[in-house]
């Protein structure tokens, strides 16, 4: 069998969610870390998830490596390409979702796609065009405070629209509701009106399995991660997919527990706090890296006594802070170099602390993660079970040996995962 699906994410941890979709539905899936130009495709896959840092960067950069990605997975084949973004369509008035799409579609030659950013699993629904997070609009949802892509709107055909010269449109609900040909027959009325980008609708999972049989012979559909749990089954309807048993085999995990906070969303604030009440944690600030690396030197000194005393138990490093503190931090050091300098702080402590023997790592935040999956030069992770909806287990080589690493999207995960998930880990190797 060839490749079925090629999916290009805008972020690491929003790869990994969609990676753990796809294997969930059955689908062997490698995740490639950066544009793999030149790489091989590795053997017995069904899809491959290239995960890019194009969410943030600048529109040229994010279109350039969104279609060398491209233009690797054409060659390996790929049916069915997936633009992968947030399911908080996580962009500015810039982009990078709107320039992305048209240049993936215009080097696809196609000429519509779908925009499916719900998943419904972790509270994300869209009603006319409008983005929920639970039950609170977008901009309601503490994702009007992201440090570097602020929502401030949840109406996505207005969003999208700043972000394209070409047409947004809507299916809506009512049509989803009569199934997949009226979206189709939908779809094609759009078209003939000249309308690219198609904002669905989505509240529930029953909506994602009939957009999937409306949008599985699209050339390229783009959203998050749900859209990607239901086009497994069309493709098997299609015979392009063949049935295999558990998708989500790994090794057994060695090494020390250590996780890695640079995310500041809500739902990480919570987990940090759950976790400090139950182990050791060290914070870093960034006004303080901004001086130079002494914070970076006392984060090691701590991490290592505490492997000292406890070499089992986790600990946690984290630069996660309110929104106030996050302000502040950036009207002094600007937005990009407050991010920066706790990403490379993270990053370093990811390298220097995994070649001592760290072997289980949890890492929070997708522009986080991105810096340090960078920093410890990793090109490939296998997909293995979930910890939550949206958070696997995978696994890659370092060196000789395996590191077992979870990528935690900024909002994803129960209070506890930070402790909870090295527990997963424990009974999944046994
Ligand atoms: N105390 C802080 N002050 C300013 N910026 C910070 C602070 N802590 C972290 N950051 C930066 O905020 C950004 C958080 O983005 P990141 O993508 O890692 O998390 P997230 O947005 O919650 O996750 P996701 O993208 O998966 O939803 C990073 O660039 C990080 O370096
Ligand atoms: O879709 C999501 O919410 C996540 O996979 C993500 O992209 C967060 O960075």
């Amino acid at each position: 069998m060839t490749l079925v699906l090629g999916a290009i994410a805008d972020d690491f941890t929003g790869a990994t969610d969609l990676a753990n979709n796809l294997v969930r539905s059955g689908m062997r899936t490698v995740q490639m870390l950066g544009v793999p130009t030149g790489k091989p495709l590795p053997e017995g896959v069904d899809a491959v998830v290239v995960a890019l840092k194009s969410r943030t960067c600048p529109v040229e950069e994010a279109l350039a490596d969104s279609l060398a990605a491209l233009d690797w997975l054409t060659e390996q084949g790929a049916r069915q390409v997936f633009f992968k973004y947030c399911s908080t369509f996580d962009s500015t008035a810039e982009g990078n979702i709107g320039p992305v799409a048209d240049a993936l579609l215009e080097r696809l030659g196609g000429d519509q796609t779908v925009m499916v950013p719900a998943f419904p699993t972790t509270g994300r629904t869209v009603y006319q065009g409008h983005l929920f997070v639970g039950d609170r609009l977008l901009n309601d949802s503490g994702m009007q405070d992201h440090p570097l892509n602020p929502m401030t709107d949840a109406d996505l055909v207005r969003v999208l629209g700043a972000q394209t010269s070409h047409a947004v449109g809507l299916l809506s609900h009512s049509v989803i509701r009569q199934g997949a040909e009226a979206c189709a027959s939908h779809l094609d009325r759009l078209g003939g009106d000249k309308v690219r980008h198609v904002i669905c609708d989505t509240l529930d999972d029953a909506d994602l399995e009939v957009l999937a049989a409306a949008c599985v012979e699209l050339p390229l559909v783009t959203g998050g991660s749900g859209l990607g749990q239901a086009l497994p089954a069309e493709y098997r309807r299609k015979g392009w997919l063949e049935a295999v048993d558990d998708a989500a085999r790994l090794a057994s995990a060695q090494g020390q527990a250590l996780v890695l906070s640079g995310s500041c969303s809500r739902a990480t604030l919570a987990q940090v706090e759950h976790f400090l009440e139950r182990h050791p944690g060290i914070a870093l600030d960034p006004l303080a890296l901004a001086e130079g690396d002494a914070p970076i030197a006392e984060a090691l000194d701590f991490v290592r006594r505490h492997y000292r005393d406890s070499p089992d138990e986790p600990v946690l490093v984290y630069a996660s802070a309110a929104p106030e503190r996050v302000k502040a931090a950036q009207q002094r050091l600007g937005v990009a170099k407050a991010g920066e300098l706790v990403e490379r702080a993270l990053a370093t402590l990811a390298a220097t602390l995994v070649d001592e023997g760290v072997g289980r790592l949890l890492v929070a935040g997708g522009e986080t993660s991105g810096a340090v999956v960078s920093a410890l030069s990793l090109d490939q992770l296998h997909i293995g079970g979930q910890i939550d909806a949206g958070v696997p287990w995978t696994q890659a080589r370092v060196g000789g040996s395996t590191l077992s690493l979870a990528l935690k999207s900024g909002n994803f995960g129960g209070v506890d995962i930070f402790s909870r998930g090295f527990k997963v880990l424990k009974e999944m190797s046994q």
